[in-house]
């Protein structure tokens, strides 16, 4: 059994890694930790967890942390991991970063989010946690940078087409939808029940933070610079995001080849589910699990593929692949605690 620490359990990806670590065959929750909630016992923020887990929620102490926990979960906003991340290293825990501080270098980091970047030393440490296309690099880490929840979604469905070279790699368009849950627990106006509901909005457009994640990723398989269009839109649900995107393909790239691609891509896979023709992901259809749907359909009067990527923001978006990665480093079962069918309706 080893101990983990949820660094910001009582945010909604760390209740998520709770919830999923619960029935983890070989992963203990020893410690968590909290800002505003410190102090508190965690059933008492989140009743629904009553006679699962009655820790006392601690403030972020790297030291006391490293005496409790072997590998370490930290769920912050970014921003945090610089003045977390070594002292739990030094102390020689493993440590995967759900927050986006670890995964870009320091340059686009203070571009795009605006905020001081986290020493080269340890950014050069983390590998990108993108557990179907990193495994081999995964295993080997003690610091991983999980991707965003939206990258995730993109990535796993442009990579196959970006590794075949199959389209034009200035035509990619990337339009995707996220539940409100995608913006955290901590209040802000935008989450607002009267904001949100009925309502349909993009947001951050050409400006958000996982356009470059998104492009740097794309370009490291490409083996080129990609750069793409990315528009994100806030949907009126707790849970989930559709990317759907687009791009052209080049000659020779038909249907039934493009089906053959992702399947074999994705074969022995367990969470990527390749969807008949015909047939679409929807966002229910992944709910809870750490599920990513994909499904495809070939334009044959413009030449244009549409590939639609459905994952659950909290699981295979954040804390389920984080635990995946877990899974990988320690040698573990890949499926271990993950293996949930999906909620539905
Ligand atoms: N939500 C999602 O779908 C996804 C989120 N992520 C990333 O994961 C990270 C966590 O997101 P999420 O769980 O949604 O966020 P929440 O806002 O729901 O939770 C934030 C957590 O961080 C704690 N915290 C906030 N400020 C501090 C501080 N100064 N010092 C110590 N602890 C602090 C909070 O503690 P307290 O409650 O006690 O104040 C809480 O536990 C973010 O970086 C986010 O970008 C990545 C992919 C998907
Ligand atoms: C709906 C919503 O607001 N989603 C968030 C996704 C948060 C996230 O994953 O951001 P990091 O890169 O900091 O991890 C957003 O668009 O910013």
């Amino acid at each position: 059994m080893i101990r983990a620490a949820v660094v910001g359990a009582s945010g909604y990806t760390g209740i998520e890694l709770l919830r999923l670590l619960q029935r983890h065959p070989q992963v203990q929750v020893t410690c968590m930790t909290g800002d505003s909630s410190a102090g508190k016992d965690i059933q008492s923020i989140y009743p629904h967890l009553q006679g699962f887990y009655g820790n006392r929620i601690e403030t972020v102490d790297p030291d006391a942390i490293a005496e409790q926990a072997d590998v370490a979960f930290i769920a912050l906003p970014s921003g945090h991991a610089g003045g977390i991340v070594p002292g739990l290293l030094k102390n020689g825990l493993r440590v995967i970063d759900l927050g986006g501080d670890l995964r870009l270098p320091a340059d686009l980091y203070e571009t795009w989010y605006g905020k001081k970047p986290v020493p080269a030393e340890v950014q050069n440490e983390a590998v990108y946690g993108l557990s179907e296309w990193y495994r081999e690099e995964i295993k080997e880490a003690k610091l991983i940078a999980n991707p965003g929840c939206f990258p995730t979604a993109t990535l796993l469905a442009l990579l196959p087409l970006i590794q075949a070279a199959a389209v034009e790699k200035d035509s990619i368009i990337v339009d995707a939808k996220s539940g409100v849950s995608g913006a955290g627990r901590t209040a802000s106006l935008g989450s607002l029940f009267a904001e949100v509901n009925e309502n349909f909005k993009a947001y951050r457009v050409n400006q958000h933070q996982h356009t470059p994640e998104i492009e740097m990723q794309l370009s490291r398989i490409a083996g080129e610079k990609v750069i793409m269009t990315f528009t994100p839109h806030l949907v009126p649900m707790n849970r989930g995001i559709l990317a759907t995107c687009y791009a052209k393909v080049k000659a020779g790239w038909t249907q039934s080849k493009l089906f053959d691609l992702y399947r074999s891509t994705y074969e022995g896979k367990p969470f990527v589910r390749i969807r008949p023709e015909g047939n679409y992901p929807q966002t229910k259809e992944v709910a809870g699990s750490n599920l990513c749907d994909i499904g495809l359909s070939l334009d044959h009067r413009t030449g244009r593929l549409t590939v639609l990527s459905a994952i659950d923001n909290l699981v295979k978006g954040a804390s389920g692949q984080a635990i995946q990665n877990l899974n990988i480093m320690m040698g573990f079962e890949e499926t271990s605690g993950l293996t949930a069918v999906p909620l539905y309706p």
